[in-house]
C-alpha cells in the first residue's frame, strides 16, 4: 500500500466519533454500508434497498421494501407555495442554491416537531427532492410547470421521468439507481460531518440537510462532478487531453474528480460507474467522451499517482444519459441525503455537542486603543 502522511490539517486522520453506518478505505480502498460491500449493493440491491439498510440498520424483505416505495411515493408531490417559490428562482441560479432554498422552504412550511418525526422528514425529503430540482429546472429552463408525481417506482426512474417527460430506458434507470447507491453514504466526509456537527446542537432535520448542501456545493466535494464534465469537454482528443492536463498541473492547478482525502490507491466506486460509463457510450454511438476520460485516468496516474475518484466517469456517464450538466450535483444531493440523514440520527441517539477546541496562533492580549489615536 502507498504509504501517505498525514498532518493535522483538514482534521486528516483524527477520529471526530463513532459510526455504524459506513467504513471507508478500511483495507486501503474498500468501501462498505453497515457490513455491505458497495459493489455487492451495486450489483444486486435497488436504492430503495440501500435507504431502508442505513436508515433501518437491515436489508428489506420483499413486503417491507414494496410499503417502502409506496410511502416514498405518495410523498413526491410539492406544496404550492414551494412552487411558487422554485419558480422565483431565476435559471442562472446555482442548482446546489435551488436545493438549497427547497430544502429549508419545506422546513418552514412543514417542519420537524419533534425526534419523534425525524423518519418521516428524512421520507419527505428523499421523496421530493427529484421534483424541487426538476420543477425549477423545467420551469426555468422550458418554461413547463411539470406535473410532480409520476408512474414510475424507482427514485432513480422517476427523476429521469420528471426530467425528460419520457419513460426511461432500463439501461438508464439502472445506471440512474447504481449511481444513487454509489453516492449515498460516505462515513465522515466534510458534508455529512456538517449535518453532525448542526444535528449535535439539537437543532432541526431541515437545518442539518441544508447545511450539508452548501457543503456539498464546493468544487473539492460534491461539486467536482460538474467540474470534471466543464474539463473533459475541452478536450477534444485524448492526446490534446494529456498535453492540456500536462500545462494544467504545471500551472499548479487542482483537477476536478482526482484524488480523495482517504482512500490511497483506488476510489471503489469508480470502477463500478466506468463500467457503465463504457456501455452507455457504446449505446450513445460516440466513444469519445469516455475515450478521453480514460486518457485522463492514465496521465493522472503516471504522471501524479492520483487515481479517479466517485465523480470522474460520473460525468461522463451522466452525458451520455442526456442530463445537463448544472444537474450533476443535485442528484449527488438526491442521494447522499440517506447517509447524511442517518447520520443525524446516529448522532441524536448519542449525543454530545461538537465543539473541538482551537490553537491559538494570534495577537498577544493588548488594549483597545481609543478611536482618534488610531
Ligand atoms: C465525492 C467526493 O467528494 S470525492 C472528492 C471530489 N473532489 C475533487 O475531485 C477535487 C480534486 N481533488 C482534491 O482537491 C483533493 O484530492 C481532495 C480535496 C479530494 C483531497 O484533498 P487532500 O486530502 O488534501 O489531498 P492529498 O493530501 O491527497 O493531496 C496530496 C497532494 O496531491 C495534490 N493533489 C491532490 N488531488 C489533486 C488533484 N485532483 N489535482 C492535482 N493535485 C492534487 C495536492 O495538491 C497535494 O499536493 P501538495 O502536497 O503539493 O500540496
Ligand atoms: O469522503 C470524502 O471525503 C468525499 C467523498 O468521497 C464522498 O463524500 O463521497
Amino acid at each position: 500500500m502507498v504509504d501517505k502522511k498525514l498532518s493535522g490539517a483538514g482534521l486528516r486522520g483524527q477520529s471526530a466519533g463513532e459510526t455504524a453506518l459506513c467504513t471507508v478505505g478500511k483495507s486501503g480502498s474498500g468501501l462498505t454500508y453497515r457490513g455491505y460491500d458497495v459493489s455487492d449493493l451495486a450489483d444486486n440491491a435497488t436504492f430503495e434497498e440501500v435507504a431502508y439498510l442505513l436508515f433501518k440498520g437491515e436489508l428489506p424483505n420483499a413486503t417491507q421494501l414494496e410499503d417502502y416505495r409506496k410511502n416514498l411515493s405518495e410523498k413526491r408531490d410539492l406544496p404550492e407555495a414551494l412552487k411558487e417559490v422554485l419558480k422565483r428562482i431565476p435559471a442562472d441560479a446555482h442548482p446546489m442554491d435551488v436545493m438549497r432554498t427547497g430544502c429549508s422552504f419545506l422546513g418552514n412550511l412543514e417542519p420537524e416537531q419533534d425526534f419523534t418525526q425525524q423518519q418521516q422528514a428524512a421520507d419527505r425529503l428523499l421523496a421530493a427532492f427529484p421534483a424541487i430540482m426538476c420543477y425549477w429546472y423545467r420551469f426555468s429552463h422550458d418554461n413547463v410547470e411539470i406535473e410532480c408525481n409520476t408512474d414510475q417506482d424507482s427514485i432513480a426512474g422517476h427523476f429521469l421521468k420528471l426530467l425528460t417527460d419520457q419513460a426511461p430506458s432500463e439501461l438508464h434507470r439502472r445506471v440512474m439507481d447504481v449511481s444513487l447507491i454509489l453516492y449515498a453514504e460516505h462515513e465522515f466526509n466534510a458534508s455529512t460531518f456538517t449535518a453532525r456537527v448542526c444535528a449535535s446542537t439539537l437543532s432541526d432535520m431541515f437545518s442539518c440537510i441544508t447545511g450539508a448542501i452548501g457543503s456539498l456545493r464546493g468544487p473539492l466535494h460534491g461539486g467536482a462532478n460538474e467540474a470534471a464534465m466543464d474539463m473533459i469537454q475541452k478536450f477534444s482528443s485524448p492526446e490534446d487531453a494529456k498535453l492540456k492536463m500536462a500545462e494544467m498541473l504545471a500551472n499548479k492547478e487542482k483537477i476536478m474528480g482526482f484524488g480523495h482525502a482517504i482512500y490511497r490507491e483506488s476510489d471503489p466506486r469508480n470502477v463500478i460507474i466506468k463500467r457503465w460509463s463504457e456501455k452507455l457510450a457504446s449505446e450513445f454511438g460516440d466513444t469519445s467522451l469516455y475515450d478521453i476520460s480514460v486518457a485522463c485516468e492514465e496521465f493522472m496516474w503516471d504522471t501524479k499517482k492520483l487515481f479517479c475518484n466517485a465523480d470522474f466517469f460520473h460525468a461522463s456517464a451522466y452525458h451520455f444519459m442526456g442530463i445537463p450538466t448544472k444537474l450533476f450535483t443535485p442528484i449527488f444531493v438526491c442521494s447522499r441525503l440517506t447517509g447524511w440523514a442517518a447520520h443525524v440520527m446516529e448522532q441524536r441517539a448519542n449525543n454530545r455537542i461538537i465543539r473541538p477546541s482551537a490553537d491559538y496562533i494570534g495577537e498577544e492580549p493588548r488594549k483597545v486603543t481609543p478611536i482618534e489615536q488610531r
